[in-house]
């Protein structure tokens, strides 16, 4: 089991800034683990490694694979496994066979799950039941569909009083932390103020216990990136350069060469 528990998680409140990202694969999650607090296996997967236009489609066995896969490759981040869409909307019950499933097959730590209000009691029946949970409000990139697409949440007096009152519901059902998505300072800020477990943000200012980013986004490899997103690295510009000069080679015969290729044996007997 991986240093980092979600107690620890939890503990960090009000402390130095949780450091998070997104990891969907061993070599990525084995770079990552050092430096980050905690890892998530996102159902931003299917948008960033199958091409998806939104996460609706992505199923809970994907969310296994990619889930081991990270577990895996980690010894030290917290390892926390979206449950998709449709694998825990429908009853606490639901909510418990996939996150068991999940939790058993990969060797995750804790599931995060989207939603406010409607989805305390279901946070509730899964902690109870040994099973932590991260909340995610504000911005909810599984409810696309009624959000009117990926927007930013909250910019109404109204707006924001609901999704303080969805983050307070979260934590008193017993999440661990919260992702707070797409919300603006003022609500982050009043949001990380008044609930007692830490609120991790992407997109919701620097008023959190922590922040998260998809690495994809961070490292350049997405395509493009939300506007909330500072790319540390260009690393599609770096793959681009590799494969033009990898093309350039093989079309003038320049690769392989000498140092390239498999050498016969020289074995008593001829050839081999
Ligand atoms: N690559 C990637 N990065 C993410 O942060 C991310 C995903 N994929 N997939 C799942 C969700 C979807 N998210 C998204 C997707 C798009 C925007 C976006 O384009 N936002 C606009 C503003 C839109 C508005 O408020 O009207 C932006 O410019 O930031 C934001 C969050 C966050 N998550
Ligand atoms: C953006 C983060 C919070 C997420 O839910 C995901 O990557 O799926
Ligand atoms: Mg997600």
């Amino acid at each position: 089991m991986n240093a980092v528990t979600t107690r620890d998680v939890r503990a960090r409140k009000g402390g130095t800034p949780l450091v998070c990202l997104t990891a969907y694969t061993a070599p990525v999650a084995r770079l990552l683990d050092p430096h980050v607090d905690l890892l998530l296996v996102g159902d931003s997967v299917g948008m960033v490694v199958y091409g998806l236009e939104t996460t609706l489609a992505v199923s809970l066995d994907t969310m296994v694979a990619h889930g081991a896969a990270v577990v895996r490759s980690s010894e030290r981040a917290c390892v926390v496994v979206d449950l998709p869409f449709g694998t825990y909307q429908e009853s606490p019950e639901q909510a418990f066979r996939s996150a068991a499933r999940v939790l058993a097959e990969s060797g995750c730590h804790a599931v995060k799950l989207e939603g406010g209000r409607e989805m305390a009691e279901t946070v509730a029946f899964l902690t109870a039941r040994g099973i932590p949970v991260l909340g995610h409000v504000g911005l909810q990139p599984q409810a696309v569909h009624t959000q009117g697409g990926f927007r930013a949440q909250g910019r109404s007096q109204e707006a924001a009083e609901a999704i303080m009152a969805d983050a307070r519901a979260i934590a008193d059902a017993g999440a661990f932390a919260i992702v707070v998505e797409g919300v603006v300072e003022s609500v982050a800020a009043e949001i990380t103020e008044e609930v007692a477990v830490p609120t991790i943000g992407i997109g919701a200012s620097a008023r959190c216990d922590g922040q998260i980013l998809v690495t994809d986004d961070l490292v350049g490899l997405s395509p493009s990136s939300p506007s909330f997103v500072h790319r540390y690295a260009e690393i599609g510009g770096t793959i681009d350069d590799a494969a033009a000069r990898y093309a350039r080679d093989v079309r003038e015969r320049a690769f392989p060469g000498e140092g390239n290729v498999y050498k016969a044996r020289q074995a008593a007997g001829g050839a081999g």
